[in-house]
């Protein structure tokens, strides 16, 4: 279960030829996109360093290294000189490198900030966004992370949604991180209780290869997915599900990666979430935010912070099931109109059942650059340093009016520049760009900056508690 061995440990101190030593005594630099701290070797090696906190001094047991590597990883087995923030127990003893290092196993992924109090990992995680935000996007700011509404004193509890990966002998596990090794997992203390009571970890799931668990926050009936291997035994496995069915009540879907559609074994194909009056069903291999508060939280702040008014044309980038669509929607009123664009078939499907009576919705199903420069032919070739005008366009002969506001809600690799610029050529009045990669939201904000575009407000908020991601939004305006 460790990841990749290292290559035959030598004592003593490494040189340019010689094999890296198995393990390393070293002072903590500053925090980086990603999670680890910066340090150096005494020859001025980078080595990045997992699970400490800068300016502790530790002992670094080297992940991956070599003599030519540019650049070396490791995590931390001992601490000399511990900074003030770090907890006397780590949240999750299966992802702390002290204790599974000491038995030679690598700690789960997962739980990489789990060391530090929780007021200490929004200040890493502050430095990182206002770091990033400096650097890629030439923007000067002061962030502050905002805790999520009722946060647990240790930041546990809050997925709503977890999967994991499948062992060889059928067990519930996680991998360590940048490995493919999985390690079984009977508790996870970051989830909702709800997730840890299915017991998951007595099954034997041999012929799936990943298990998702949604838990929805308000308690009602969760959905255990399983995405199947080819060629698994499904009469025994749907008895072996039929163990969890009998002692609570659960969803259970299965799917083979050659099948279009999730078939149902128990209950129904989907849970029920809610946010503020709305509702939605959102299917197994649906998205939906992880956090329990998340929703509540951001389906209004998002779509307030773009400002749509009554009668007026909102575009949903990324729009998932529509968290911020229905918002919109209220916003604008039947004689406005909000355009949503998922690109997940089982997630727009999701959005398409959930607006089925709300006439002022459009879903549409594709990526975001495809469907914008679809809707709006005028905006995928712009024209250099040209805005175009707001009378009627082509996008009207084709019943899209075009957007006096937009959310966008991209994946970790960002909206990436052909959006960008398909953005900056629509020209809608205020965009509120929500990120879960800080790196990927400088680059884009350095781009419509570049364009003339101006970033009126940054928030971030903590909502993955324990780890290194943080949650960012920020309000942009031609
Ligand atoms: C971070 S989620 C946001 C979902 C939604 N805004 C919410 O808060 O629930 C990003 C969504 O973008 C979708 N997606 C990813 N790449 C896409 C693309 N190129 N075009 C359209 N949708 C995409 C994913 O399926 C996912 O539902």
């Amino acid at each position: 279960m460790n990841p990749a061995p290292l290559p035959a440990p030598a004592p003593g101190t490494p040189g340019p030829d010689t094999a890296p030593p198995a393990e390393l005594e070293l002072r903590l630099g500053p925090i980086a996109h990603g999670g680890h701290t910066v340090a150096r070797t005494a020859e001025g090696r980078v080595v990045f360093v997992r699970h400490g906190l800068p300016g502790e001094l530790v002992r670094v047991r080297l992940t991956e290294a070599g003599p030519e590597a540019r650049f070396w990883r490791g995590d931390v087995v001992g601490v000399l000189e511990a900074d003030p923030q770090r907890r006397a127990e780590h949240v999750w003893a299966l992802a702390d490198p002290l204790l599974t290092w000491a038995r030679g196993e690598a700690p789960v992924g997962g739980a990489e900030f789990g060391h530090a109090e929780l007021p200490a990992q929004r200040a890493l995680k502050a430095a990182v966004v206002a770091e990033q935000l400096s650097r890629l996007a030439g923007l000067e700011t002061v962030v502050e992370v905002e805790p999520m509404p009722g946060e647990d004193p240790l930041g546990r509890g809050w997925r709503t949604r977890v999967h994991f990966a499948v062992d060889a002998a059928g067990r519930i596990g996680m991998h360590p991180h940048r490995s493919a090794a999985v390690v079984p997992v009977d508790r996870f203390p970051l989830v909702l209780p709800a997730v840890d009571e299915l017991r998951l970890a007595e099954l034997d799931l041999t012929g799936a290869e990943r298990v998702d668990v949604a838990a929805p926050a308000d308690g009602s009936t969760p959905l255990v997915h399983l995405s199947l291997a080819p060629g698994a035994d499904r009469d025994r496995l749907r008895r072996e599900l039929a163990r969890l069915t009998a002692r609570r009540e659960v969803s259970v879907t299965a799917r083979a990666e050659d099948e279009r559609q999730a078939q149902a074994w128990a209950g129904r194909p989907a849970v029920v979430e809610h946010a503020g009056p709305h509702r939605w069903e959102v299917s197994a291999e649906g998205f939906w935010q992880i956090h329990r508060a998340a929703p509540e939280l951001l389906h209004r702040a998002v779509p307030d912070a773009a400002g749509a008014g009554p009668g007026e044309h909102a575009l949903d980038l990324y729009a998932g099931a529509g968290l911020f669509t229905a918002a919109f929607a209220d916003a604008v009123g039947e004689a406005g109109s909000v355009v949503a664009v998922e690109g997940s078939p089982v997630t727009s499907a999701d959005a398409r059942r959930t607006f089925a009576d709300r006439p002022q919705v459009r879903v549409e199903r594709g990526s975001v650059d495809k469907v914008l420069a679809r809707l709006w032919p005028q905006a995928a070739a712009p024209s250099r340093g040209r805005r175009p005008s707001r009378g009627r366009s082509a996008s009207r002969d084709r019943g899209a009016s075009r957007p006096d506001v937009v959310v966008l809600d991209p994946p970790r690799a960002g909206a990436g520049r052909t959006v960008v610029d398909q953005l900056v050529a629509l020209a809608p009045r205020r965009i509120a760009y929500l990120a879960c990669d800080p790196a990927t939201l400088a680059r884009d904000l350095g781009r419509f900056r570049r364009a003339g575009w101006h970033v009126r407000s940054v928030r971030a908020f903590d909502m993955y508690p324990n780890t290194h991601h943080v949650e960012t939004l920020a309000v942009l305006e031609p």
